[in-house]
């Protein structure tokens, strides 16, 4: 096992031998036809892992009758992409191994994956996370996923009850890396004081739906998020806020430096995020079907 989290690396040797290499495919192919598909993964494990822990409830459908027990509604997950991504990776992996691998440890795996394909560091994962029965409300979702305009205080007090060090936290951050970041969560930004950056932020947003790129290399996990957090660039508060403040900002000079070091920190964040408090053993269930829970 992982220290007490339940979880092992061998932990479908016998069930699923083949599991890795069917994620690893299914990710190949799936980054092939669109290469954001990895940023879109990373970030729905962080966001399936924050409510109730990692167990595949953010790939639930909404309910027809109790709309509301259904975290996917919730604001907080606006531009959440993919979750269809899992259930097709799951198809495959049922017709292999029947009623054994759960959806949950399929999203961290293809998160995984994503990272590798895109440059990133190869993760090893503890795999054996069961799948919730009970649907959150989404209000949960509401409280415990981030707000855009979190600072260095939230961050370090939100990954602390992951038990990350300060260093790991502002690693997992370097997730910002890959991906876009829309207008529409970039309201509290606009008196951004970088004249490069207000710049961007003018000639991107000029469509409701515009986006701005996370770094220069949104389709690389790189250390340029690093860079260009040091030069003013950082897109969210906390992405600019990281290089300022001085319980963080010897790190993120470290991380720009280094990215080996990122790598090394990035990697133990990501498996202290994706095996806090989730369910082992006879707890949850194994869906057949990742959308829903019965
Ligand atoms: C804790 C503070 C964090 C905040 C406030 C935050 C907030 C955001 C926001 C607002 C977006 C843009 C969504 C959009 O407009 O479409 C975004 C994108 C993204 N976030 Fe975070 N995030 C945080 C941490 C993380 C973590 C821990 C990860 C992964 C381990 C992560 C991975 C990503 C990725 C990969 C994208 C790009 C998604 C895409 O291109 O589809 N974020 N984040
Ligand atoms: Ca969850
Ligand atoms: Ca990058």
């Amino acid at each position: 096992g992982v220290g007490s989290s339940g979880l092992s690396f061998n932990f479908y040797d016998e069930s699923c031998p083949q599991l890795e290499n069917i994620v690893r495919a299914g990710v190949g192919s799936l980054f092939l036809a669109d290469p954001t598909t990895p940023a879109a993964l990373l970030r729905l494990m962080f966001h399936d892992c924050q409510v109730q822990g990692c167990d595949a409830s953010i790939l639930l459908d909404p309910d027809a009758e109790k709309t509301h027990y259904s975290e996917i509604t919730s604001s907080k997950n606006f531009g959440i992409r993919k979750r269809n991504s899992i259930s097709l990776i799951k198809s495959i992996v049922e017709a292999v191994c029947p009623g054994q691998v759960s959806c949950a440890d399929i999203l961290v795996l293809s998160a995984r994956e994503g990272v590798a394909l895109s440059g990133g560091p190869g993760i090893s994962v503890p795999l054996g996370r069961r799948d919730s029965s009970n649907p959150p409300d989404f209000r949960l979702a509401d409280t415990l996923i981030p707000p855009a305009d979190i600072g260095v205080d939230g961050v370090l007090q939100l990954f602390s009850e992951n038990g990350m060090t300060v260093e790991e936290t502002v690693a997992i951050l370097g997730a910002h890396t890959l991906g876009i970041t829309h207008c529409l969560s970039l309201e509290s930004r606009t008196n951004a004081t970088n004249p490069a950056f207000a710049n961007t932020l003018k000639m991107s947003c000029r469509l409701p739906l515009g986006f701005v790129q996370n770094d220069l290399t949104p389709l690389l996990f790189d250390n340029h998020y690093f860079v260009n957090s040091m030069s003013g660039g950082g897109v969210l508060r906390i992405d600019a806020e990281m290089a300022l403040d001085s319980r963080t900002r010897a790190l993120v000079h470290k991380f720009a430096d280094d990215e080996e070091a990122f790598f090394r920190a990035f990697s133990s964040a990501f498996v202290k995020l994706s095996s806090s408090n989730v369910l082992t053993g006879n707890e949850g269930v194994i869906r057949s079907n990742c959308k829903a829970a019965y």
